[in-house]
């Protein structure tokens, strides 16, 4: 979804470095009101840094970083921001409901424990301290801590890794719900369906640069890539050296094929096997155009 309203939060043209690490290279990403953006990327791709650089935890060696119109980690940003990162940092002795009421205190217009509670489903852990929770119970202290103060602007990185089922679609009803009401999100994750189901937009980092950015249908697009089934009796090595096949196994009595394009190798598998049944022709999903946008480009021949 294109959006017309201003960003809340700009990265624009940032580098950083880690000594002779580049995590990024010229990276510009904008965030907007009503809008999940997901940020994707393989590991070491420099998400975490882009979170941190726009929570202004880090200090960018190149570009601008803009939230609500100000540098960020100004106390008047930070009241509109809600975080949740990888390591949280929080206190093991201190209970939940006194980590709550610590965290509420700090924003104008928090949400009420009971709010809290329901959002983040932890009901019955309000009296538990922190350190005697488990890693999933933990994760969900974290996000009711993120949600607490009704941030304008919400940055979650990784938040439903170790979470259960129940716990995800929890933490996703959350999260449209706070974009429901005008929030804008950035959202880190290794679990595409995650972003498949919540991102308006999707912003792809590979080796610290934009190597795609746009709604998911348009990064789909991008890729024309089509998973063929069918039944056939056809050997699926014969079928892997037609052109146009990158990669073709049989699964039963089934073949599965991955073709671009995909309409010469239809024709050829209706040619070569009459017999040939239960056509099905899908397109690429976000996990192939995740896969192909980010895959290392072959090393030029010398
Ligand atoms: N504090 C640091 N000191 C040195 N190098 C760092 C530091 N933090 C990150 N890096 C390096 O910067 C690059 C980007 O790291 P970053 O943590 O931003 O990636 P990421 O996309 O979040 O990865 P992951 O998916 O594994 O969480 C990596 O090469 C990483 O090794």
């Amino acid at each position: 979804m294109e959006s017309t309203s201003a960003p809340l939060a700009q990265l624009a043209g940032v580098g950083k470095r880690y000594g002779a690490t580049r995590a990024l290279d010229g990276l510009d990403l904008a965030l907007h009101p009503g809008q999940v953006t997901s940020l994707l990327g393989a590991n070491g791709a420099g998400k975490s840094t882009a979170v941190g650089l726009l929570l202004g935890l880090l200090v960018p060696d190149a570009g601008h970083v803009r939230v609500f119109g100000e540098a960020p980690r100004t106390p008047a940003v930070r009241r509109r921001c809600g975080v949740m990162l990888q390591s949280a940092g929080i206190p093991e002795r201190l209970c939940v409901g006194e980590m709550l009421a610590l965290v509420r205190a700090g924003y104008p217009a928090p949400r009420s424990v009971a709010d809290c509670v329901a959002l983040a489903g932890l009901d019955g852990l309000l009296d538990r301290r922190y350190g005697a929770l488990s890693g999933g119970q933990q994760r969900r202290v974290q996000f009711a801590l993120a949600v607490c103060g009704r941030p304008r602007l919400l940055c979650l990185d990784e938040p439903t890794t170790g979470l259960d089922l129940d716990a995800r679609q929890r933490l996703w009803a959350a999260v449209r719900e706070l974009v429901a009401d005008g929030s804008a999100v950035l959202l880190t994750t290794h679990y595409l369906e995650e972003a498949e189901a919540l991102s308006d937009r999707v912003a792809v980092l590979a080796e610290g640069r934009l190597a795609a950015e746009g709604g998911i249908d348009a990064i789909r697009a991008r890729v024309a890539v089509r998973r063929i089934r069918c039944v056939s009796s056809l050997p699926a090595d014969t079928v892997a050296r037609w052109l146009g096949v990158q990669a073709a196994t049989r699964d039963g009595d089934a073949l599965r094929i991955l073709a671009e394009p995909a309409e010469p190798v239809v024709r050829s598998l209706l040619q070569h096997d009459p017999a040939l049944r239960e056509l099905e022709i899908q397109r690429a999903g976000l996990a192939d155009a995740f896969l192909a946008l980010t895959r290392p480009a072959p090393a030029e021949a010398a």
